[in-house]
């Protein structure tokens, strides 16, 4: 489990995380919303040690995440960053080769090819895997991040906006894959969307964050409805059922 406990952070003496208190259960798909600039980055950032924490706890399967070792965290924890760069002369095959950093150092052995190319074929990639990243449309080049995180086989991912790029195919695929996958191989991933009704329809859970502090998290059919709309997002719309999901009709 990850535990979160009174985080607080400031960025140039501005507050933007205000006393976060979260725990992301194990397993399954948690589904971090909000409205723009609300935290959500920032917080997944502090959960990755991307930024040094400031105020605040967070644990890792009850370890203080300060104490973990680098070596350990990469094979704990990955993250996918939401801006991503393109510039790079780099196949997608070496791309998501250097997801297997942790275990390889550099020297793929049996194992780490025989993961790659799992996770090449799962995230669809085979046909493009030789493809320079700057070849690629948005959509490729994201779901190829995606996979480079995948393949690192960690027990928490962190997925910041996956969906970025993705036509409405390749995100249900990708969500359903996530899914799936999750729910297999007993993951718990992260993820930040915007597309709320990617967040009702695939999440177990859904953490929902607005001017720095957690305001509601459940589950989807406890959480995603027209009063939550209009506090959270200042927005009023419909919510209706569907296939026992709530779904916000734009
Ligand atoms: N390096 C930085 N310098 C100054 N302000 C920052 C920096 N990083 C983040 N912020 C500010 O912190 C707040 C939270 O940003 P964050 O990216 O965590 O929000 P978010 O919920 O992920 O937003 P979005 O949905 O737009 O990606 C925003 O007001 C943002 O402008």
């Amino acid at each position: 489990m990850i535990r979160i406990r009174n985080v607080s952070h400031q960025i140039a003496g501005q507050s933007i995380l205000q006393g976060v208190d979260l725990d992301i259960p194990d397993g399954g798909l948690t589904a971090l919303v909000g409205p723009n600039g609300a935290g959500k980055s920032t917080l997944l950032s502090l959960v990755a040690r991307l930024q040094s924490l400031q105020t605040g706890k967070i644990e890792i399967n009850s370890q203080d995440l300060q104490q973990i070792s680098h070596g350990d965290l990469a094979q704990l924890l990955a993250i996918l960053p939401q801006v991503l760069t393109s510039t790079h002369r780099i196949s997608v095959e070496d791309l998501v080769g250097f997801g297997r950093y942790p275990y390889s150092r550099g020297r793929l052995g049996p194992k780490d090819r025989a993961v790659i190319a799992e996770v090449l074929e799962s995230f669809e990639l085979q046909e493009i895997k030789h493809r320079f990243l700057d070849t690629l449309s948005g959509g490729q080049r994201q779901r190829a991040y995606t996979a480079m995180a995948w393949v690192q086989d960690t027990e928490y991912l962190l997925l910041d906006e996956p969906l970025n790029n993705l036509d409405i195919a390749a995100s249900r695929s990708l969500m359903s894959r996530l899914k799936s996958l999750a729910a297999r191989q007993r993951r718990t991933i992260v993820i930040v969307l915007h597309d709320i009704n990617y967040a009702a329809g695939y999440a177990d859970h859904i953490v929902a964050m607005k001017a720095g502090r957690v305001v509601t998290a459940g589950p989807p059919q406890e959480v995603v409805s027209e009063a939550f709309l209009h506090s959270v997002f200042d927005t009023d719309a419909r919510v209706i059922m569907a296939n026992e999901r709530p779904l916000v009709i734009v």
